[in-house]
């Protein structure tokens, strides 16, 4: 890992960096997340052609032929992003809709094979999102003990830290109702409070802290702070850039696929907000 982090800091890369990389220092802390000018790209089946596409005729047409073969589209989503993750850092990343933050998420957690390039990984990151596979037919209650063993905890720690859960969430006697009765925020904030208990080496975050309320931003972010300390590496996708500024100690912005801009979040949060 060291002899790759040399060789991707002798890479010519045609990223705008915020301040300028600092010399080499043998004390900087480890890297956790090495992204090497990864691609993603969707294949989308099915899809119209440019030509065809948006007219009803057409879409008639095709069903009255029974074309059999569906069209493939490309979406490439993430264009060559390079960049290195220590422990202790909460990265930020911004960007506009569709400018790739959550295929990169995806793709640093393992869940979307690299197009080229790659992504290096220390230990199994764990992306807790908007849809992260809670089951909305079952109680909070099986939810939080099957979230814990998804993560590989045993039954003496789950229920060693089963009522820390519930308290953090805030969700209260809801706890026992299936989650299809809660609110969005409510989902996000049980979400968090599992995903937190456990010490992750990556933990990314993709807007799961968006639909929190205050109080609970503040909880959220102090333990976002406590697993920095314990020199964890934090992920954060949201478009509140409020919580990014208190929470990151760096920021990359996505445009179409590509860093526009990557360093510490007054830098970037003013030239994307300028
Ligand atoms: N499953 C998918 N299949 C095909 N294309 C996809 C898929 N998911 C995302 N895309 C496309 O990839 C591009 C990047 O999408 P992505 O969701 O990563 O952006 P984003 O920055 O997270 O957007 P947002 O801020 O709206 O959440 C978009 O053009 C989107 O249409």
């Amino acid at each position: 890992m060291a002899e790759l982090t040399k060789e991707l800091s002798g890479m010519a890369n045609e990223q705008v960096t915020a301040q300028d990389p600092a010399p080499q220092d043998t004390s900087e802390p480890a890297p956790t997340v090495i992204v090497d000018d990864l691609h993603i790209v969707y294949r989308v089946f099915g899809a119209a052609s440019d030509s065809e596409k948006g007219n009803a005729a057409n879409a008639l047409m095709r069903i009255v032929r029974r074309q059999g073969r569906p069209q493939m589209k490309e979406v490439h989503a993430v264009k060559g992003v390079t960049f290195i993750a220590r422990h202790g850092d909460a990265i930020g990343i911004i960007g506009r809709n569709g400018s790739g933050k959550s295929t990169l998420l995806r793709a640093i957690a393992g869940l979307l094979p690299p197009h080229k390039g790659a992504v290096y990984t220390d230990g199994q990151p764990s992306l807790l999102g908007v849809n992260a596979a809670l089951m909305k037919e079952l109680t909070g209650e099986r939810n939080i003990v099957l979230g814990c063993y998804a993560m590989g905890m045993t039954p003496a720690q789950v229920r060693e830290r089963y009522d820390e859960i519930v308290e953090f969430s805030g969700i209260g006697e809801f706890v026992q109702f299936p989650m299809s009765t809660y609110s969005s925020g409510m989902g996000a904030r049980l979400r968090f409070s599992i995903a937190s208990a456990k010490t992750h080496n990556v933990l990314l975050i993709d807007e799961a802290l968006a639909t929190g309320d205050r109080e609970f931003k503040r909880k959220s972010q102090e333990r976002i702070q406590q697993m920095r300390d314990e020199a964890g590496t934090v992920f954060l996708v949201a478009h509140n850039l409020d919580v990014i500024e208190e929470t990151c100690n760096r920021v990359i912005w996505l445009h179409k696929g590509k860093i526009k801009m990557d360093g510490d979040p007054a830098t970037v949060l003013a030239a994307y907000n300028a």
